[in-house]
């Protein structure tokens, strides 16, 4: 290939039902359907044990799609490793959980827990956080408090009670024994503490004042909370509730972090960790004034970042993705271009080159800065502007290989609103439509794929017969998180016509795209990536 080898990552872009409910298919997309008509085109596995999730109950997401993408192979993933850590007994055993629990037995200080309150399986998982809890009091632990932070987004709309009513019932059978087990904060993921790629710190400063300073609005339970602040704001989402506190009889928190304690951040996903576990670890902290920072033993259940040692305490080790495609590129001296928006900046760095946030040799990394306000209301997002500088970047000659991720299909799409998410897929397509006449000029190749689907289905399904489901009023139930569809994969290089996907190929899914990519560029893949979509015989 002479010209560069570019590959663009439409963020939640499935191949769906083709239905009422899916915005891809609603949405005109005269570019992408040219490619599927015209160009090589093949679906591609992005869920489930294609990307190292548990099973293919599992929906894809951003962190296993990149790292997939990105590193050539099918690594078991957090969800997995935190899975068995729990059932081997591993996990208790590591020294982050035998210090959190020495740390609290000495100073009779709480055990808290910090993280994302769901059975989603993207960031966390409730039942590793039951698997915790029920461990701390059989090792005696005296006082527990947990910060739940409500989801919405992996897991139904409005299910948080759902999810609270589990916790409560685990906290108040721990209770009988004497033990003083309770919720001490929370609020939507969307609001507090889950910021991720430094788009919005005052998120985590939110979060941090409830969960460690007892700041905010008091609620006598976490229910009361979800249903009070609910019913002042007709239609909020869960992610969307805003962060409060739960206090006591007294009025005052029930659980404030101060020195002595430990903090356990139960998150196994990296991206919307990092920040609030920086606000606990760093000494010098400038992102916002966090007060005194109390002297804490803090874990998180991974580690987030391989480059920073972010945090220093884990329960279990992450992945250990190494020679990623990237590496591969950098140790051949091929130049390298990454870019996007903020939103999704770390999804073609640190999650494409296996969770490590400093850049390679010849790698270049482009961020162009996110709104932040809702992303209904600009579901055009970044586009044009990441496309600009895309080409203008690909017109310099400076890059063999270019990947971007264009973040319109999710980001919206997890706003559960149809129309906007429509304009979201159709706003990606226009900007396929500028990018093809430029890989023609250049006589590179461009590979579309996406890591996962959500526009595809932007309403919820009966999980058995697969009909749209619908409210009392027979209005369809809005839809916010991820699919399990399967995504395209077009490819485009008009210089090189002789190129197609081998149809023998059957269940090749988004770690085939690697060695695709070193394919294109002439190099053989290491021998254990998963082989080139591409057929051999030319
Ligand atoms: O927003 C996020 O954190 C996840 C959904 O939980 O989406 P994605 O995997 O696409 O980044
Ligand atoms: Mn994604
Ligand atoms: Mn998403």
């Amino acid at each position: 290939m002479k010209g560069p080898v570019v590959v663009a990552v439409m963020d939640g872009v499935g191949i769906g039902a083709r239905d009422d409910g899916d915005a891809v298919h609603l949405a005109r997309t005269p570019s992408l359907d040219w490619l599927i008509a015209e160009a090589p085109f093949r679906l591609l596995r992005a869920h489930g044990t294609a990307v190292g999730l548990p099973s293919d109950d599992d929906m894809g997401n951003s962190e296993v799609g990149h790292n997939a993408l990105g590193a050539g192979r099918v690594f078991d993933q957090g969800a997995k490793l935190v899975n068995a850590a729990i059932e081997s007994g591993k996990l208790f055993e590591g020294d982050a959980w035998r210090s959190a629990i020495a740390r609290v037995k000495q100073t009779g200080q709480p055990l808290h827990f910090l993280g994302l309150l769901s059975d989603g399986n993207v960031h966390s998982h409730i039942e590793h956080l039951f698997a915790l809890i029920r461990r701390a009091a059989q090792e005696g632990v005296q006082n527990v408090r947990v910060h739940a932070l409500l989801d919405g987004r992996d897991v139904p709309e409005t299910s948080a009670l759902t999810y609270v009513e589990m916790l409560e019932k685990v906290l108040a059978e721990i209770r009988t024994s004497g033990k003083d087990y309770r919720v001490a904060s929370g609020g939507g993921r969307m609001k507090v503490t889950m910021d991720r790629y430094e788009a919005d710190w005052p998120m985590v400063e939110r979060g941090w004042k409830h969960h460690v300073r007892g700041e905010g609005r008091g609620f006598r339970s976490l229910g009361d909370a979800v249903e009070t602040l609910r019913a002042e704001t007709p239609g909020v989402i869960d992610q969307n509730l805003p962060g409060f506190v739960i206090v006591g009889d007294d009025g005052e928190p029930v659980g404030r972090i101060e020195d002595g304690a430990a903090v356990i951040l139960f998150n196994f996903r990296g991206d919307r960790a990092v920040e609030i576990s920086r606000a606990f670890e760093e000494a010098t902290f400038t992102k916002f004034d966090r007060g005194a920072k109390p002297d804490v033993f803090f874990a998180g259940m991974m580690q987030y970042d391989g480059d920073l040692k972010l945090p220093a305490h884990f329960l279990v080790p992450p992945p250990e993705i190494e020679r990623t495609l990237s590496e591969h590129l950098a140790a051949n001296g091929v130049t390298q271009l990454a870019i996007s928006e903020t939103q999704k900046f770390g999804h073609v760095t640190y999650f494409w080159n296996g969770n490590r946030s400093e850049a390679l040799a010849g790698e270049t990394w482009i961020e162009v800065p996110s709104d932040t306000r809702p992303f209904e209301e600009r579901p055009w997002m970044k586009a044009a502007e990441i496309t600009d500088q895309l080409i203008d970047q690909l017109r310099t000659g400076k890059h063999r290989h270019a990947r971007l991720n264009w973040a319109n299909g999710d980001m919206v799409g997890h706003t559960g609103v149809r129309e906007p998410a429509i304009v979201a897929v159709e706003s990606v397509d226009l900007q396929i439509g500028r990018l093809l006449p430029v890989i023609k000029e250049l006589q590179g190749a461009l590979l579309i794929t996406a890591d996962h689907g959500n526009a595809d289905e932007m309403y919820e399904r009966d999980k058995k017969t697969g009909a749209i489901q619908r409210d009392e009023h027979g209005r369809p139930k809005a839809k916010t998180s991820h699919t399990l569809n399967p995504v395209p994969c077009c490819l485009y290089a008009p210089s090189a016509p002789e190129l197609r996907f081998d149809e023998t190929m059957k269940n090749a899914g988004l770690a085939n795209v690697a060695a695709t990519v070193l394919h294109l560029l002439g190099f053989a893949a290491p021998a254990d990536y998963l082989p080139s979509l591409l057929t051999t015989s030319e």
